[in-house]
């Protein structure tokens, strides 16, 4: 083989290898996360579903290294999570907005693309642009006091992808939004991530949500949090992901697959479900 012709693979958009996380106070201790392993290829979307308190935002709060596992690795792009948290490699949408109080909506959204020097008149064309994305074309001026939870969190989802990150880490980033603000944004999101090829990790307590959006839906045990099970969306062919997705028959069946992951029912070997 010509030596020109010989590539590294891409680096994984996330790398977490036999991770545990184990919260120490006192004479306590509880452990969130064992044995955590999970990949995230380069414009993959993965969510992480799991009951209440397995450890869904602890995993996010490791790769965005705003916290750090007791043992294990995880690397982001090929780099510690340290590193790409300090290149700003990627996005972020949390369950609480997260908005500085001081500044504008706007000044909130443009705030990654001033970090990275973008100049005024960019900054004020794709703050416009995402603005209408989330439905707030008329809030722009506002402070984040003077608007509802689920509009902050759209806020912050606007500013996670101002500049159309490679990789996205949102933890329930649409718990707060209507039903129908909250089917918006998925189509917006899928949308987006076709467009840009970025990849998602994504935390949510909606199965249905879960499948819509990903390639693959990681299910989580109860704490200590292991990766139960891993199931692959696949939609055949002839179904496209997009809203019209919701109607169709494959899209209940792999809802099935998730909630019987999650419940523990069969092998996941019986279902063709992948279980790493
Ligand atoms: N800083 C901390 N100190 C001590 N214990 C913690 C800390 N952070 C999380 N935990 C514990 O770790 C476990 C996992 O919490 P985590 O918030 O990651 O769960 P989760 O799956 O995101 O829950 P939910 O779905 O309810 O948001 C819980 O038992 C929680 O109490």
């Amino acid at each position: 083989m010509n030596e020109a012709t010989i590539r590294p693979p891409a680096a994984a958009a996330v790398e977490v290898t036999g991770v545990d996380r184990i919260f120490r106070s006192g004479r306590e201790e509880v452990q969130a996360l064992r044995g955590v392993s999970v990949t995230v290829a380069a414009g993959e979307f993965v969510s992480l579903i799991g009951p209440s308190g397995c450890g869904k935002s602890t995993l996010m709060r490791l790769i965005a290294d705003l916290d750090a596992p007791s043992s294990g690795t995880i690397n982001v792009f090929g780099k510690t999570a340290r590193q790409a948290r300090l290149d700003q490699d990627y996005g972020i949408a949390f369950q609480q907005a997260g908005l500085l109080p001081w500044r504008s909506v706007r000044g909130n959204i443009e705030l990654p693309l001033l970090t990275h020097g973008a100049a005024a008149a960019k900054r004020r064309e794709r703050v416009d642009e995402l603005l209408a994305m989330v439905g707030l074309s008329d809030f722009g001026e506002h402070y984040p006091d003077q608007l509802s939870g689920g509009m902050q969190q759209r806020v912050a989802i606007a500013r996670s992808l101002a500049e159309s990150p490679k990789l996205l880490l949102m933890d329930e980033p649409f718990g707060a939004l209507d039903e129908m603000t909250r089917e918006r944004m998925q189509n917006e999101l899928i949308r987006i991530c076709a467009e840009t090829g970025c990849a998602v990790v994504f935390v949510t307590h909606s199965i249905p949500e879960a499948v819509f959006l990903s390639d693959r839906v990681v299910v989580m045990s109860p704490r200590p949090g292991e990766i139960r099970d891993v199931v692959d969306i696949t939609l055949g062919a002839a179904v496209g992901r997009g809203a019209g997705l919701r109607e169709e028959a494959v899209f209940y069946d792999a809802i099935r697959l998730v909630r019987e992951a999650l419940h523990g029912a069969e092998p996941a070997a019986v279902r063709g479900a992948e279980t790493r």
